[in-house]
């Protein structure tokens, strides 16, 4: 079996409240390889978002391991993890975060452009990640310019744009009605499938998990699976 692109363990995050120590995540290991994708569930407030913020290495974790591609990034300097994130993992939200006055092609290319490709490179990917996900047409629109469901497949597109190893999404469907949703959902595991991305997708949408090669809960910061 090929090595976990994602390997957490025992990844703890505390958060310091007026009310005490808030204990969200307590020990939490987890494998994630490439082209699986796996489910995250657990009601809100359970640490969902925390988790993926850690994975990503947008936050760090108060103990335990991260290693990203096989490599321990625990003991990385700032700069270090911001060039690992930039170059390895991709990142879908609830709420898309495209750049409104920027058309499609230029908000998928963007990233690609800070992480050191140029200008044309970037584009071109970027042209090619918005045709395979139908977007086609909508090259040139501004965001709003386009339905909730386009925006959603453009910010896909700008998380892959890059040739992540990791696909973070935080709820990427939960913006949406049921059928965008479902064909949304499907635009992204398609694409994660197809390019062996590894993926840890939170979703409180019991109807997408069933998809998911794997789903995990979120118990009293602990992780406890529900299907393998
Ligand atoms: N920066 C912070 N400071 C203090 N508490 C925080 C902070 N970030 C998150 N929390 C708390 O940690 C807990 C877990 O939050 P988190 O956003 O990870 O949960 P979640 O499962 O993603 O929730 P949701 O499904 O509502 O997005 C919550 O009780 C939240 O209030």
């Amino acid at each position: 079996m090929s090595s976990p692109v994602l390997a957490l363990r025992g990844v703890e995050r505390t958060y310091v409240t007026e009310a005490g120590a808030l204990n969200v995540l307590r020990g939490v290991d987890l494998d994630v390889y490439p082209g699986e994708v796996v489910g995250l569930i657990g009601p809100s407030g359970s640490g969902k978002s925390s988790l993926l913020h850690a994975a990503g290495l947008l936050e760090k974790p108060n103990a335990g391991l991260i290693a990203l591609d096989g490599r321990d990034c625990s003991k990385l300097s700032e700069r270090q993890r911001t060039k690992m994130r930039l170059s390895t993992v991709g990142f879908v939200y609830q709420f898309h975060h495209l750049l409104p006055e920027f058309s499609a092609l230029d908000n998928v290319a963007m990233p690609a452009m800070i992480a050191g490709k140029g200008r044309g490179e970037a584009r071109e990917a970027a042209q090619v990640m918005l045709e395979q996900l139908g977007l086609a047409q909508r090259i040139e629109h501004q965001p709003g310019q386009m339905s909730g469901g386009e925006q959603q497949r453009v910010a896909i597109a700008r998380a892959l744009a890059n040739s992540p190893k990791l696909l973070l999404a935080d709820e990427p469907t939960g913006n949406l009605d049921p059928a965008n949703s479902a064909a949304v959902f499907q635009a992204l595991y398609d694409q994660a499938r197809k390019r062996g991305v590894a993926a840890l997708i939170a979703t409180h949408n019991m109807e997408l998990a069933r998809y998911m090669d794997r789903v995990f809960a979120l118990k009293d910061g602990h992780l406890v699976a529900q299907r393998f």
